[in-house]
């Protein structure tokens, strides 16, 4: 069953004189882990800011689950669309603990929940232990983990991963793309893996997509 669709999206920044997609179209089953690879400069980061509703796009339409999200007529905001994120910094909150961190997009759900959310979490991840620390006091690969936790929580539609492995080094990188691997399977999550580095998509996805 298709659960996102995309399809003819055109979309070009207000400063831009050149379409950064023209046409573009995409479809995800459900639970599938979609990598979408293209060199620097090819709009990766744009396709992700169209589905979290971060940009609009200049014509096409995109839904989820059947909703949608944005078409001529309708434009649904960007905390209505279940959309979670993770970025290439993981743009944790150096403030918070890990606990505080995973919690921040848990409001909506009664103070027990939370609890009992944030520790499903915390399984997950494997971070049990450090749930009291701030991000600081983490190494790169569970600050990821962190990041993932925190977008995994609120039972996100579909995840969306901006070059998630970009700051690990090396030796990390495939221990990590393998619990990410498992993470996700885990949480059968619909997602979409934006990178330039085929082995991050070989490594993680059920399908590629080239763009640019
Ligand atoms: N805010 C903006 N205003 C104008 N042009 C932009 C803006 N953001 C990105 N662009 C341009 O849009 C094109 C696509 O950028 P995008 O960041 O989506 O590419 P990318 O594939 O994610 O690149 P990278 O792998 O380097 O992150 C580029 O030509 C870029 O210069």
């Amino acid at each position: 069953m298709t659960f996102f669709e995309m399809s003819d999206v055109t979309f070009q920044y207000h400063s831009g004189n050149e379409s950064v997609l023209r046409d573009f179209a995409l479809t995800l089953e459900r639970g599938e882990v979609v990598g979408i690879l293209g060199q620097s400069g090819s709009g990766k980061s744009t396709l992700l800011r169209l589905i979290s509703g971060l940009e609009e796009p200049r014509s096409g339409r995109i839904a989820i689950n059947g909703r949608t999200m944005v078409d001529a007529n309708r434009f649904v905001n960007p905390e209505h669309r279940g959309v979670g994120m993770v970025f290439q910094d993981y743009a944790l909150f150096p403030h918070m603990t890990v606990e505080q961190n995973i919690a921040f997009g848990l409001h909506r759900l009664p103070k027990k929940d939370r609890a009992a959310k944030v520790s499903e979490m915390l399984e997950l991840v494997q971070l049990h232990d450090y749930r009291k620390r701030y991000p600081h006091e983490l190494s790169g690969g569970q600050q990821q983990r962190v990041a993932f936790a925190r977008a995994l929580a609120p039972e996100p539609a579909i995840l969306l991963m901006d070059e998630p492995f970009s700051n690990l080094d090396a030796d990390l990188k495939e221990s990590i793309r393998q619990q990410l691997k498992q993470i996700l399977r885990a949480a059968g999550i619909t997602s979409i893996l934006v990178t330039h580095d085929v082995e991050d998509a070989n490594a993680i996805c059920d399908r590629i997509v080239r763009i640019g």
